[in-house]
């Protein structure tokens, strides 16, 4: 597909302040065609920030948005770009149907309403009120408002919150798809198995600042911690004392270890402990490699925006 992994929207060293606040402090972002960049951080990092900026809702206090190589306010890359956002300001009193066929005649080349339908799971909502629909049928339509124009670039801020489970993984599915034909997705979330199943890239940002950004893999990698359990009955406080372990708990029988090199660990459990059993040492997951960034409590450095 023409385009795909071509870089479609960028900011370069953008920074904005709402008085005091930082929102962003200097902050590079790419969003490539056909893969789906993945946003995280707490409340408050920037990340709301960082796509309004790139879709021109607002400017920029210092460095460079584009969005097609010409600048977000442009008509014709507007075009070209679907939109979540969290606050959706859509007339309660249109049907579904009505919301569709205005919002696809926008378009050159629309997606069909049967499409849309299908996409976002819409089926049997067409004659209904927009006002009348539950927060998660109100969040699908929203999607497909957002993707019936076929665009090249989709932001979708939280697009899942409010969402049930069947409802969230059809969304995935969706969002795979159009991934897949070559759209460019810029995702925020704060559900991190979201971000490990669809996510090619992920950037993390705390307090306006990007702490890491590279693929899930990458960034689990990244974090040498490790998590141990056993059934033990050596003291959590002894455990906590060793080297190599930041953490130790007794949960009942089991004690939980959290450790930043597993081997010396697990020898002198076992040297210590001869009735020792049920040993497991798992690898740090996104949701742990995420807090540790955001703590700032990382062993290994970041990767900070100027190592990008
Ligand atoms: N228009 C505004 N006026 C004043 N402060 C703002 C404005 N927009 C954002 N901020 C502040 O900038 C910071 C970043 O906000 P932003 O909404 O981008 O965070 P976020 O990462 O999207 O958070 P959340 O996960 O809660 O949605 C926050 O401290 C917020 O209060």
């Amino acid at each position: 597909m023409n385009g795909e992994h071509t870089v479609l929207a960028r900011l370069d060293r953008v920074r904005k302040a709402y008085g005091k606040v930082e929102a962003l402090a200097g902050v590079d972002l790419k969003v490539r065609g056909g893969q789906l960049l993945a946003l995280l951080g707490p409340n408050g990092a920037g990340k709301s920030t960082a796509i309004g900026m790139l879709l021109g809702l607002d400017t920029v206090d210092a460095g460079t948005v584009a969005l097609f190589g010409a600048p977000p306010h442009d008509m014709t890359v507007r075009r070209r770009v679907g939109v979540m956002l969290q606050s959706a300001g859509i007339p309660d009193t249109l049907k579904i149907v009505e919301l569709l066929e205005l919002t696809r005649s926008y378009y050159a080349q629309p997606r069909s309403l049967a499409d849309c339908v299908a996409l976002a799971g819409l089926d049997g909502l067409l004659e209904r009120r927009y006002g009348r629909l539950s927060g998660g049928q109100q969040r699908r339509v929203q999607f497909a408002l957002a993707v019936c124009g076929r665009p090249q670039l989709l932001f979708l801020d939280e697009p899942t919150t409010g969402l049930d489970i069947e409802a969230r993984r059809m969304l995935w599915r969706a969002i795979r798809e159009l991934v897949a034909e070559g759209c460019g997705v810029l995702l925020t979330t704060h559900y991190l198995e979201e971000a490990e199943a669809l996510a090619d890239r992920v950037a993390v940002l705390d307090r306006g600042r990007l702490v890491a950004e590279g693929t899930v893999d990458e960034l689990r990698n990244h974090l040498v911690q490790r998590r141990i359990r056993c059934l033990s009955a050596l003291p959590a406080e002894v455990v906590a004392g060793w080297p190599h372990v930041l953490d130790a708990r007794r949960d009942g029988a089991r004690l939980e270890i959290v450790s930043d090199a597993a081997e010396p660990v697990v020898r002198r459990l076992l040297a210590d402990d001869a009735a020792l059993s049920g040993l497991e040492v798992q690898r740090a997951g996104l949701a742990e490699a995420f807090l540790e960034l955001t703590r700032g409590v990382s062993g290994a450095e970041p990767h900070t925006q100027e190592a990008a």
